[in-house]
């Protein structure tokens, strides 16, 4: 028997929660506003004083912004609901019994439903004796990696028998999410009716003071594009998107990139966003509508927005290999 075997031991359940940022329960105007409340009400996300904050948040945002990304998420919104939430659930589905019956996967929202408290306290009355918190962003962020696991680690202070916890680090230069990003790029290019002369990789943008403060994200999303580049073999021009504020954010912008590469002599263009685990509003609504139109607008003939790893197969398969890692010595895949 090797030193680490212990047959005494019981198998004991555990559990995995995959996370993601949250989205609204409806695509209308109230409940929108209900999920920017909490979502910009978050210190990890606005990092401006709250006493200065709130009253622009309730006096100016909530009263103007639900309407029109309600509109935003109309255009997107599924059969399934919000398709953030639908391709999560996707994903926990598809992982279900990966490392056999004893680990089950559930999944939650830092913003909205399902709440990780909620989904926690289901895996802890489920038995489950250790949980591996999973927020499934590539680059690490402290308004997304770190605020959910803030806010599982707040649910845990209010239990009194916790499950052991281990959360999931940034996967950003892992072998198996580059080659992961590399197999369904090359697969969606080779379906495209045109050659596209450039991939272009849009992140989320962050505010540039975040980068200045020590905040790993514009880093982590620099080493992806250029491990993505080596794996696909050509240029993979960075930018970021989403800008929210008057501050100023990380550069160059997605919209103001689309808007100069046809000027550039690049008229076909592909579109990937690799820092987002599933598609959601920010890439099917910002880049494959909107992001169109501009790049169309200034000239460009050819557009396409791949979609993201998803419950895809290699997405699915990246998962498990990240996960299992984070599982070692508690579960080994089934
Ligand atoms: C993937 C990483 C993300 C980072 C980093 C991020 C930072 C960040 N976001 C906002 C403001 C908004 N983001 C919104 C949507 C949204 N953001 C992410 C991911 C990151 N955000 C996702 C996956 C989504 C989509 C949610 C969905 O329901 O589909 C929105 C809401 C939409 C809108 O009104 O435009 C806002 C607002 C800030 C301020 C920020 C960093 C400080
Ligand atoms: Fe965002
Ligand atoms: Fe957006």
């Amino acid at each position: 028997m090797k030193p680490d075997d212990h047959p005494s031991i019981p198998p004991r359940k555990i559990g995995v929660l995959l996370i993601n940022l949250g989205t609204p329960d409806a695509p209308e105007p109230p409940a929108v506003k209900r999920y920017l409340a909490e979502f910009l009400s978050d210190p990890r996300v606005i990092e401006i004083p709250r006493l200065a904050w709130q009253p622009i948040l309730r006096g100016v945002i909530l009263r103007t912004r639900p309407k029109k990304s309600a509109e935003a998420y109309a255009q997107v919104w599924s059969e399934d609901g919000s398709p953030l939430a639908a391709i999560t659930k996707a994903q926990a589905e598809a992982l279900q019994g990966a490392w056999g019956g004893g680990v089950l996967v559930d999944w939650a929202m830092r913003y909205g439903r399902p709440a990780i408290a909620e989904r926690l306290q289901a895996l802890k009355d489920a038995g489950c004796e250790r949980v591996l918190l999973a927020p499934l962003y590539p680059q690490y962020c402290a308004a997304t990696t770190a605020t959910a696991n803030d806010n599982a680690f707040a649910a845990l202070a209010d239990m009194r028998w916790q499950p052991a916890v281990r959360t999931l680090p940034p996967y950003h230069d892992d072998p198996a999410y580059i080659d992961a990003l590399r197999r369904s790029i090359e697969a969606d290019v080779a379906a495209l009716d045109f050659a596209p002369d450039l991939i272009l990789a849009s992140f989320h943008g962050m505010p540039q003071r975040t980068l200045e403060l020590g905040d790993p994200y514009h880093c982590h999303c620099q080493k992806t594009a250029r491990l993505l580049s080596d794996a696909l073999g050509r240029e993979v021009r960075i930018a970021f998107q989403s800008r929210f504020g008057r501050a100023k954010w990380l550069e160059p912008a997605t919209d103001a990139v689309l808007a100069a590469l046809p000027g550039e002599g690049m008229k076909r263009v592909a579109v990937v966003t690799p820092g987002f685990s599933a598609d959601c509003v920010e890439t099917l609504e910002e880049i494959a509508i909107r992001g169109r139109e501009t790049f169309l607008g200034a000239g460009g003939t050819d557009f396409a927005c791949l979609p993201c790893l998803n419950a895809s197969a290699p997405g699915i398969e990246m998962l498990r290999s990240i996960l299992s890692r984070e599982l070692a010595g508690w579960a080994d895949p089934a």
